[in-house]
């Protein structure tokens, strides 16, 4: 049973539950309050659980909701349908303005960012004339939607959970998508995300405004379930058990959200309940009663608790590869082969007062492999950095195709066709292979948000998923194509990471340290491919310390040594340069193969 269906029968359950004779009404404002808290929380699982984003400002987010709807419904007369676009656009433009300044934010600061503007907004809701300051709005006629009114409570109640249905389903669909993918890419920061062309910043926008138009859905449907609005159920202390609902349900996880929402309003409500009857001024120790049994939950299940719920439901069926997809378009050689396609001038980089690269000359051919090499510190992924845009060039130029690209960013030099791997493997472990090979399509894509949001990116998503299964067939790991790429060995971590890259059809591939952690064989075939990828016309930079892959691999070396060129040439020359020698083995030796070479060239 897929996701959708089993959120669609328990979504239908929990509606039909009143009509079941002697059910309590009790139970249904429980529910309720249940669907409430689960819609909120649910923006939170794509937030905080699978962008990395904490935020502690979501009840304020909700406010904008309710009081959208209070004050459109009381003061103007407007019906109560018509304040719901009203109400959740202005939920969604707040979360613009204020994701502007936060998004940018890094580390502890962002949800520190999120807990001002979470406590601003509350005092602002309780200070405004225009929403009765903290008596708030009263009087807020019952929801209706023409003739049909959902004044009685059976009723309100399947539009509190057929909307945390619909909230749920976008949100599956969401996270089923390129732009899911690109939000869950910002859990492994923005370079690796840049990498693949996507705007880290962008993306966080869009989670954030995501995240606020559900919070602002539920606090529109608090208004009409509560008839009035007063600041207290949007301030920092709802914000803070929103953030506890997706984080002890699960982050991360649709199912995760209303567990957690269950859990939590469920805990409170027995509390509430059993203390009174067991100490005088309970209400003194409900809190703490409260604050002890989420610590040992989050003890018991540090992921949360949906997690332990999953191991006794059966594995998801994997990923099927579409056999018949339409293949994406392709990509013309930027210049023809043999001529320049990468230009180093003059490249130095200064941080504060060591200078990794200094005034580094180099060029690498259309349809040639170029190693970058040198003793450890000695600039090459500094060298990278600069290529790739991650880092800011201090002095020099570097083109591409004849285009200047320093300075344009890291997503348009991506776009422009430059793909890369990592020394330090980027990869999102708990995603399997091919969701993580898929990612480097990111720019083969166009479906945008509302495309992923209503599934009319389909056809587009089987044309990326099949070009993924493609390159991770052609790097030999089909095998592995649906395990999650965080148990591969770091070795085959690395060919993910080719797959990856190839999957953005580049013109120029950087590969930083690919046969770090391979076995001889799988060296062997690492090399094949290289070759082929060559002969096809791509050109390839690579960083390698294997000196006997880059003797027998590429047609011309560039040695650094402390940031500076030292020596370039072919590997023939390079192996008996003397100043190559000298900064490797001080002049004792060649530079020593640490494996033999691989695709026929000459030992090293
Ligand atoms: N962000 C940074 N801030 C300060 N110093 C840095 C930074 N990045 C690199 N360096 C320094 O720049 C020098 C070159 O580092 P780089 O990582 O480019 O070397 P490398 O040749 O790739 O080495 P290795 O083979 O060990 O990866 C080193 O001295 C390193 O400590």
């Amino acid at each position: 049973m897929t996701n959708r269906i089993a959120l669609c029968l328990f979504a239908a359950i929990v509606i039909l539950a009143p009509f079941i004779p002697g059910f309590p009404p009790f139970w249904i404002i429980l529910l309720d309050n249940i669907g409430l808290a689960a819609i909120v929380a649910m923006g939170l699982v794509v937030l905080t659980g699978v962008g990395g984003l904490t935020s502690f400002g979501q009840a304020a987010l909700a406010g904008f909701g309710a009081y959208s709807a209070a004050v459109l419904t009381t003061h103007y007369g407007w019906t109560p349908l018509a304040t719901l676009p009203v109400a959740l656009a202005v939920s969604a433009l707040a979360a613009l303005l204020l994701g502007f300044v936060t998004v940018r934010l890094a580390g502890h600061y962002l949800p520190l960012g999120t807990i001002a503007w979470g406590l601003a907004l509350y005092y602002l809701f309780g200070q405004l004339e225009l929403l009765g300051r903290h008596d708030g709005i009263s009087s807020i006629p019952p929801l209706s939607i023409g003739p049909i009114s959902f004044h009685e409570p059976a009723r309100l109640h399947a539009v509190i959970w057929g909307a945390l249905l619909l909230s749920g389903i976008a949100t599956l669909n969401l996270l089923d998508s390129r732009i899911g993918r690109a939000i869950r890419s910002l859990r492994r920061g923005s370079t690796m995300a840049g990498a693949f062309g996507i705007s880290a910043s962008q993306a966080k926008l869009i989670v954030f405004v995501y995240a606020a138009v559900l919070a602002g859905l539920s606090g529109w449907l608090y208004a009409f379930f509560q008839s009035a609005v007063t600041p207290s159920p949007f301030n920092l202390n709802a914000g803070i058990s929103y953030l506890f609902m997706a984080v002890v349900g699960g982050a991360g996880q649709v199912w995760g959200a209303i567990a957690g929402a269950f859990i939590i309003t469920e805990l409170r409500d027995v509390i509430q309940r059993v203390m009174p009857a067991l100490i005088a001024d309970s209400a003194l120790y409900e809190p703490i009663v409260f604050g002890v049994l989420l610590i040992v939950l989050l003890q018991v299940a540090p992921d949360g608790l949906w997690p332990l719920v999953q191991r006794f439901l059966p594995e998801p069926k994997p990923r099927s590869v579409p056999a018949n997809a339409e293949p994406l378009a392709g990509r013309a050689m930027p210049v023809a082969r043999g001529e320049q396609i990468l230009k180093v001038s003059e490249a130095t980089k200064k941080f504060g007062g060591l200078t990794a690269v200094n005034a580094v000359n180099f060029g690498v051919k259309s349809g040639e492999i170029v190693a970058l090499i040198g003793p450890n510190g000695a600039g090459k992924s500094t060298t990278f950095n600069l290529i790739t845009g991650v880092l800011a060039l201090s002095s020099g130029t570097v083109s591409f195709a004849g285009q200047v690209i320093s300075g344009i960013g890291q997503q348009r030099i991506a776009e422009l066709g430059v793909a890369r791997t990592f020394q330090h493997v980027k990869l999102l472990p708990d995603m399997s292979v091919l969701e993580n090979v898929a990612l480097g399509g990111h720019l083969r894509g166009r479906k945008g948000l509302l495309s992923a949001l209503l599934r009319l990116d389909r056809r587009e998503e089987a044309a990326l998923f099949a070009e993924a299964a493609r390159q991770i067939e052609r790097v030999g790991l089909a095998e592995h194509m649906h395990k999650p790429a965080g148990s591969l060995a770091l070795g085959q971590q690395r060919i993910v990471e080719i797959a990856r890259a190839l999957t953005m059809n580049p013109s120029l591939l950087l590969l930083d340290e690919p046969a770090a952690g391979l076995r001889h064989f799988e060296k062997g075939q690492l090399s094949q491919l290289l070759s082929q990828l060559r002969s096809e016309g791509m050109s390839l930079l690579l960083v390698e310390h294997d000196m006997g892959f880059v003797m027998g691999l590429t047609d011309h070396i560039v040695v650094l040594d402390f940031g500076t060129k030292i020596a370039e040439g072919p590997p023939d020359v390079i192996r008996k340069h003397p100043a190559v020698l000298e900064a490797y083995l001080g002049g004792a030796a060649e530079p020593k193969p640490t494996s033999p070479a691989v695709s026929g060239g000459a030992e090293a």
